[in-house]
């Protein structure tokens, strides 16, 4: 099912790298917002990368976390939300360290404002990053961080910007970085009838070149769906967690559509449901599946 019924236009903000500031990432993030509404004003949808608003570092997390509600206690939920108000875009708000008041527990969360400033869902990264890769890289997030528990999919209306960019529904799937490997979240989001996953993300540079666009392009083809990257930029700083870069678009039909280097950079693109169309009826393999030798994951629970 294909409930794309519009164009939309979606930016990716290929951010610097976060510093131990907050304050000072969330006035970066801010301004590159106005400057990506001034270059791509038909922009109605902002993607945002993995921990934007905070180092990359697990001994970092918790330190930076905060509640998820719009109040100046939590700066980051409360700015992003009069961010979304103030431009009318849909943001999709990277992610940031969540504190959870009644756990304790502390996630990788990514949160999704309506154009009034809503919040609309909240995705908890539900893969922890815990690789160990001989003379390349090593990390753990679970030494810091809980998983999340659910599959995030978000349905909203979009701004209207004028008569030829839609301003219809748009219904996306959201992970967060290393959740792209799992390719069951991009299936059951796609038979739910998502057009588009979004994966806030800050793949590295051991992974990064061997695997982000292969992931990416797997993710559409896997589903005929849009997939969406969107990483920081690469630091100058060499002793901080280097960012692969990159951030992309890729097309249903697995093709990049468009590609950030390394450095800080702004990308638009306009999702087309043609595309979507296309790529199912030249090749249908949503009709072609064999649930009588495999289950459908997206019926299990
Ligand atoms: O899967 C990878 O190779 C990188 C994942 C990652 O950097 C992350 O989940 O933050």
């Amino acid at each position: 099912m294909n409930v794309l019924k519009n164009k939309v236009s979606v930016s990716l903000i290929q951010l610097a790298g976060s510093t131990p500031d907050k304050l000072h990432n969330l006035k970066h993030a801010h301004d590159l917002i106005a400057k990506c509404m001034e270059k791509y004003p038909k922009t109605q949808v902002i993607v945002l990368p993995e921990c934007y608003n905070s180092p990359y570092a697990v001994d970092k997390f918790r330190e930076y976390s905060e509640v998820v509600e719009i109040k100046e206690s939590s700066p980051s939920v409360y700015q992003m939300s009069n961010w979304a108000k103030y431009f009318k875009i849909v943001l999709v708000g990277g992610s940031i360290p969540e504190l959870d008041p009644k756990s304790n527990k502390v996630y990788n969360t990514c949160i999704v404002f309506d154009a009034n400033g809503k919040i609309l869902n909240k995705h908890r990264k539900a893969h922890l990053f815990d690789i160990d890769i001989p003379n390349g890289i090593t990390f753990q997030e679970s030494a810091t961080l809980s998983g999340g528990t659910q599959i995030t999919i978000v349905d909203t209306e979009l701004p209207k910007r004028d008569s030829t960019v839609g301003q219809k529904e748009f219904k996306f799937g959201v992970g967060i970085c290393y959740d792209m490997r799992f390719p069951e979240l991009a299936m059951i989001s796609s038979r739910k009838g998502c057009s588009c996953m979004i994966y806030p993300s800050a793949f590295n540079t051991v992974t990064g070149p061997l695997h982000w666009h292969l992931l990416a392009r797997s993710r559409s083809i896997d589903n005929e769906i849009y997939t969406i990257l969107c990483s920081p930029a690469r630091s100058s700083d060499k002793s901080v967690y280097q960012a692969y870069g990159h951030s992309l678009v890729c097309s249903p039909m697995g093709e990049i559509l468009c590609e950030a280097k390394e450095g800080e950079e702004i990308l638009n693109c306009e999702l087309d449901p043609e595309a979507i169309n296309k790529a199912r009826v030249s090749i249908p393999i949503n009709f072609q599946r064999r649930f009588d030798m495999y289950p459908d994951v997206s019926t299990n629970k």
